[in-house]
């Protein structure tokens, strides 16, 4: 029986080269097993590392020693030990590095990719959209000028947040503010483009529909987290007020919430992020969910490169499968350098093929860029892209 043998955490970063704010530090999970291949994990950090990076060696006192083919078993041991907290954000980012790392192994073990042990590839490729590329943009103009370079390195669609720092509620000048972005988008871009609206879950109800109401002309892919996450009772009004897709998911943490947004009418595209639930497996599970419903998947990714490359796993096999979320052009060097092994280009995502996740580390960089705690807190939100969270 393969055992999990050592388990190590690494906070990973760079003062110099600061990635964006929620995650300019990641934490990475290697486990090494009893016949010495090595595993690869990833867990989100936001404003979470420390309590994410403890959680990490709670959950490493259920899996020490296990057999990591025993993905369900394991998983199921850690929710019967933890009892109050086996639901929060902290516990279910430690499991899914865990769980994760746990897959590598197994499919280097066997000698496969994960996804061929996941239904195989459904989908030949991997469509991405660009996220985290319009730092300091305030004008319609600054966000275009930043788009064309993407469009002209062969990406069709693209994430952004058009609110500035409007939150909870919105000026007429910020709806005025955010359809002019939208609009000049639309018109320079053409409509080949995808738009996708990012809120950031930073309106309440009225203000959100106000501000959804104000784009449905230039037919946005989704809208993102409209309105508070607490206050998801409203979600429905908006979906019957607001002609655009409701897309959600990225602080949603297991199967059982995902099938209760879905069957209340709450959301059109969901976005689970699989270093949030627990990983591979509930992220192919929720998939299936959302299928028997109609609902396509588009997997929320803005952290680091075990993420993109486990997602990936995951949705070459949907049948469902929406779309893909992409960082990698607004990458520091040391996050886009820590693992080979998928690439980003014209637009399109895809795996090396090799067994596991497809991804080798740069280990001489993984020992060079560790550091401990995250920066200070800015004058912005940690979770706007850096420049934009302003009037
Ligand atoms: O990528 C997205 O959809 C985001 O909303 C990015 C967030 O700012 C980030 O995930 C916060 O941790
Ligand atoms: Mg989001």
């Amino acid at each position: 029986m393969e055992t999990i043998k050592n388990i190590e955490i690494y906070e990973l970063g760079s003062p110099e080269e600061k990635s964006s704010p929620w995650s300019s530090t990641i934490l990475i999970l290697k486990l090494t097993s009893s016949d010495g291949r090595v595993g690869f994990g990833e867990a989100p950090t936001t404003m979470m590392t420390l309590p994410v990076k403890e959680s990490m060696n709670e959950v490493a006192r259920v899996f020490q020693g296990k057999n990591y083919f025993d993905i369900e078993k394991n998983l199921r041991d850690y929710y019967r030990n933890a009892f109050y907290v086996a639901k929060s954000v902290e516990e279910t980012a430690a499991l899914s590095a865990f769980e994760i790392a746990s897959w590598d192994l197994i499919g280097k073990n066997l000698g496969s990719p994960i996804y061929n042990l996941l239904g195989g590839r459904f989908n030949e490729k991997i469509r991405g959209y660009a996220n985290g590329w319009y730092s300091d943009c305030v004008s319609p103009e600054d966000f275009v000028s930043k788009a064309k370079s993407l469009v002209s390195r062969g990406y069709s669609a693209f994430k952004f947040d058009p609110f500035g720092s409007n939150y909870d509620k919105i000026t007429v000048d910020g709806v005025k503010k955010a359809q002019e972005i939208v609009a000049q988008m639309r018109s320079s871009l053409g409509e080949g483009v995808d738009l996708l609206i990012e809120c950031h879950g930073r309106f309440s109800p009225k203000y959100a529909i106000m501000a959804g109401k104000a784009l449905e002309e230039y037919n946005p892919l989704f809208i993102e987290e409209p309105i508070h996450p607490e206050l998801e009772r409203f979600l429905p009004e908006f979906r019957a007020r607001v002609d655009i897709p409701v897309a959600l998911g990225e602080r949603l943490l297991n199967k059982e919430d995902f099938a209760r947004y879905i069957s209340d009418g709450m959301v059109d595209v969901i976005q689970p992020d699989l270093t949030n639930s627990k990983g591979i497996l509930e992220a192919k599970k929720i998939g299936a969910i959302a299928e028997s419903f109609g609902i396509s998947v588009a997997y929320h990714n803005a952290f680091g490169p075990v993420q993109t490359a486990a997602t990936l796993n995951v949705d070459y096999t949907l049948p469902n499968f929406l779309i893909q979320e992409s960082f990698e052009e607004s990458w520091p060097s040391w996050k886009k350098n820590l693992f080979t092994g998928y690439s980003v280009e014209n637009g399109t995502m895809a795996l090396s093929g090799k067994p596991g996740l497809g991804i080798e580390v740069n280990e001489k960089l993984l020992e060079n860029s560790k550091v401990s705690g995250m920066e200070p807190l800015g004058t912005e939100p940690p979770w706007v892209v850096s420049g934009t969270f302003k009037p």
